[in-house]
C-alpha cells in the first residue's frame, strides 16, 4: 500500500475555496498512492475559531465534493481529514471522511475529544459518539483526530472493533511537537496498529505555528516515514500485513486482564 501524506498550511488569508484549489494541486503529486490523507480542518482553518458558523458545511458540501473528485481522478482511497460539518439539527462537528476511489463515502468519524485548552474547539462543537470501522482492501481502517491521541482508551475500543490501520488527521501545535512524536508512536506500538499521522504545516490564525512531521508508525515502532516542518507531500510504502505479523509474534492483546477479574 502506498499511503500519500499531504502535510498542508491554512494560512489566515486563504480563503477555504482558495486552498480547497491550491490542496487539489498538491494531493495531485500523490498519483500513484493507494491512500492519501489530509490535515485536520485544513479547508476551515483549526485555529480560525471565529469563522467556524460560516465554515461549516453539511457532510455533502464542498470540501467532500473536492475530495471525491481527487479519489475517483487518483483511484485512491483520500482520507480528507476533517471538515466542520453542520448536522441537521445546526449542530457543529469536526468530522472525518474517508473517500473510496468510486467517490462513495466509506467511512465518517466526528472527534470524540474535542479539545479546550487554548482552543475553543470544546465551545463551538458537538463531540462525537460513534465509533466505527472500514473494511477495505488494505485492512480494517479507523480513524481518530488530533487531540484524540491523548485517550489510549478510544484507541483500545477501535482494535475492540478489529481496527488495524488508524488514520489520524491532526492540527498539532509545534510548541508540543514532542508529545506528537511520542503519543504517535506509544498508541502504534500499545494498540499493534499502523498509524497514519498527518498534521497540518505553517502559521494559522492567532499566530500559532502548526508542527508538521506528519508521520506512519508500523505496530513495532518503527517509523517508516516522517515529514519535516514545512508544507510538504510524502509517499511511504507499507506492507498491511505487517499489523497481523507483529500481533502473532508478540501477542501482548491476547495477554489482556480487562476487565480486571480477581484484581482487587
Ligand atoms: N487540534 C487538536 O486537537 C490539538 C491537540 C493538541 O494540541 C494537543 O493535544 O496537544
Amino acid at each position: 500500500m502506498r499511503i500519500a501524506m499531504v502535510q498542508l498550511a491554512s494560512p489566515p488569508e486563504e480563503s477555504p475555496e482558495d486552498r480547497r484549489v491550491r490542496a487539489g494541486s498538491l494531493v495531485a503529486q500523490a498519483r500513484g498512492a493507494d491512500l492519501v490523507v489530509l490535515p485536520e480542518l485544513w479547508a476551515a482553518g483549526y485555529f480560525a475559531f471565529d469563522r467556524y458558523p460560516e465554515r461549516a458545511e453539511p457532510l455533502e458540501g464542498p470540501t467532500v465534493a473536492v475530495a471525491r473528485e481527487w479519489a475517483r481522478a487518483l483511484g485512491a482511497f483520500v482520507h480528507l481529514g476533517s471538515i466542520i460539518e453542520r448536522d441537521q439539527h445546526g449542530r457543529l462537528a469536526n468530522t472525518a471522511v474517508l473517500l473510496a476511489p468510486d467517490g462513495t463515502i466509506a467511512h465518517t468519524y466526528r472527534k470524540i475529544h474535542v479539545f479546550g485548552y487554548a482552543s475553543r474547539e470544546a465551545e463551538l462543537l458537538t463531540p462525537g459518539d460513534r465509533l466505527e470501522i472500514a473494511e477495505t482492501p488494505f485492512g480494517r481502517f479507523g480513524a481518530t483526530t488530533c487531540y484524540d491521541l491523548r485517550f489510549p482508551e478510544l484507541w483500545r475500543g477501535l482494535v475492540d472493533r478489529g481496527a488495524q490501520t488508524v488514520v489520524v488527521p491532526a492540527a498539532w501545535p509545534a510548541a508540543r511537537r514532542e508529545h506528537w512524536r511520542l503519543f504517535t508512536t506509544c498508541r502504534a506500538v500499545e494498540e499493534q496498529v499502523l498509524v497514519v499521522a498527518v498534521n497540518a504545516a505553517g502559521r494559522q490564525d492567532g499566530g500559532v505555528e502548526l508542527g508538521g512531521h506528519s508521520r506512519v508508525v508500523d505496530p513495532w515502532g518503527t517509523v517508516l516515514a516522517e515529514a519535516g516542518a514545512g508544507e510538504e507531500v510524502l509517499c511511504c510504502d507499507v506492507d498491511p500485513a505487517v499489523v497481523d505479523r507483529v500481533r502473532a509474534e508478540f501477542p501482548v492483546l491476547a495477554d489482556r486482564r480487562w476487565p480486571l477479574a480477581g484484581v482487587r
